[in-house]
């Protein structure tokens, strides 16, 4: 059955019956030291389109950004069913956003864009939010963490209560204080689910990780995902009844998303007309967009501290665009994107660098196809590998080097850097990512000089195999800026 099915698949490594390729992933991973490096040895005999199999499930890895574009756009209803097993369908069951596929998906992500526009992103309030929240997180660190005139803080936590107040602004109104118990333990409980987070949560179904049989790494794993969807349910149902009792009173559309969905399910019902749009699916929509507009933007910026103060030349450049701009008398806004060609540069190397997933979420193909001249068969599963486009050799010389200036020079680069992803399943986030990432990033510069507390962070992951790519975990000094 293997062999045949390999002969309508794309080239890879000989699998082995029921493990597949898993005990070359190993020996290589020992080898090579990190997940993109055994992709890359893949890739040198297989090409840009190849087949790994994760146990008995084939899985093709693109690396190429115009087999990408070919299939994920131009074929798009062949290449956009999202393949949820696992953990990405632990607690959704094929609801929110991400697991969700078909009409379901469709409404919910369209409504989720909709309000999320209309709630201002990728226009001027979002900008309003996102420096309202960094200047609060800044004003908040000067009364609790001044050393000798400078705030020293840790990078990953500061940019944490920053990125999840700024997304829970959006969803709930409501803001993250240091020391919140609540949101301490979502991130201690996630930052150790990442860690033990392994291509088995990806590829297995999720009724055998959630049975007794696995048990023993249940707790690690799933803590975080229960909490989460614990807190969403309480405050979700708490607004709900206050909007029952007349305590809270929607106006004018309403104030954040999740009145918005309310008045969505209140007009559905009075419409009579069948609907998806309830309290539960609520719950989890906002389960979906915290966790996604969470971590990502978080761990992205942490990244973009770590290159900044390893290439203090850059910042020099950096800030001298930005004075230059602002003559140092305002904060930069998203309307000055063109005129700060330096800093775009470094928002699109700090995402290359990053390029925060080891392992891209998969999509499933449901008929077959073919994909760059080779078949591929129903029922594999495939990705565009972001983190394999990301440090191709031959379009990003050097590729782990920090270098903002290989995008002035050529400006072909920027096309085929797709950190959101492409096709429609491609990131909904994206704009308000940017926007937060170009803002905070600049703002910090034109603001205050950076330093490493202690020696400087290397640019290197914590965890080469994992989903996720963190950065390294340190601290920062936020200095008066010398004028
Ligand atoms: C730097 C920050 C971010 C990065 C790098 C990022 C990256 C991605 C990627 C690569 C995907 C998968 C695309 C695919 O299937 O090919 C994705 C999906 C998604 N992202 Fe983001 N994201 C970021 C921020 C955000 C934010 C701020 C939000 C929410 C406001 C968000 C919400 C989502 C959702 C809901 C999906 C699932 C989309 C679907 O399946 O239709 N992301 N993101």
């Amino acid at each position: 059955y293997q062999w045949r099915k390999c002969q309508r698949l794309p080239k890879g490594p000989t699998p082995l019956p029921l493990i597949g390729n898993f005990h070359q992933f190993i020996y290589y991973g020992i080898k090579l030291g990190s997940a993109v490096a055994v992709y890359h040895e893949f890739e040198k005999t297989y090409g840009k389109v190849f087949t790994i199999w994760m146990g008995p499930l084939p899985s093709v890895y693109i690396s190429d950004y115009d087999v990408a574009h070919e299939s994920h756009i131009k074929r798009a209803n062949i290449f956009s069913t999202r393949f949820a097993h696992g953990t990405t369908n632990y607690i959704r069951e094929g609801r929110g956003i991400i697991a969700a596929n078909g009409d379901f998906w469709q409404d919910h992500r369209r409504f989720a864009l909709t309000t999320l526009r209309n709630f201002g992103l990728g226009r001027n309030l979002m900008e309003e939010k996102i420096m309202e929240e960094y200047n609060y997180r800044i004003s908040d660190y000067k009364r609790t963490h001044l050393k000798n005139g400078a705030i020293e803080i840790h990078a990953g936590t500061f940019f944490d209560l920053l990125v999840g107040s700024i997304i829970n602004q959006l969803l709930i109104s409501e803001r993250f204080e240091q020391g919140d118990q609540e949101f301490e333990k979502i991130k201690t409980s996630l930052a150790l689910s990442l860690e033990n987070f392994g291509i088995i949560d990806i590829f297995f179904p999720t009724a055998i990780l959630d049975s007794p049989l696995m048990k023993w790494r249940q707790k690690k794993i799933f803590e975080p995902f229960d909490f989460i969807y614990e807190v969403s349910k309480r405050n979700l149902t708490k607004r709900m009844e206050a909007v029952k009792s007349g305590d809270h009173v929607i106006e004018d559309g309403g104030r954040d998303f999740v009145d918005a969905y309310i008045l969505k399910i209140q007009k559905d019902e009075n419409s009579g007309a069948p609907s998806t749009f309830n309290l539960e699916t609520m719950i989890i929509d906002v389960f979906d967009l915290w966790q996604a507009g969470q971590e990502t933007t978080s761990t992205t910026l942490t990244w973009a501290f770590c290159c900044l103060l390893n290439h203090p030349n850059v910042v020099k450049k950096l800030r001298a665009e930005l004075m230059k701009l602002t003559g140092g008398n305002r904060h930069v806004g998203l309307n000055d994107r063109a005129d700060t060609p330096y800093l775009n540069a470094v928002c699109n190397e700090v995402q290359r660098i990053a390029s925060i997933l080891n392992i891209n979420l998969f999509r499933k193909i449901e008929q077959d196809t073919e994909i760059a001249g080779q078949p591929l068969a129903s029922g594999c599963v495939v990705t565009t590998q972001m983190s394999m486009l990301h440090t191709d050799v031959e379009v990003y010389k050097n590729p782990t080097e920090f270098r903002p200036e290989r995008f002035l020079e050529n400006n072909t680069l920027e096309k085929k850097l797709i950190p959101f992803g492409i096709g429609k399943r491609s990131c909904p986030g994206e704009s308000l990512a940017r926007a937060e990432l170009y803002l905070i990033l600049s703002n910090v510069i034109l603001d205050v000089e950076i330093e490493a507390v202690g020696s400087i962070p290397k640019i290197l992951t914590s965890n080469p195999f994992g989903l996720l790519r963190r950065p390294p975990s340190y601290d920062i000094r936020f200095k008066p800026l010398k004028v």
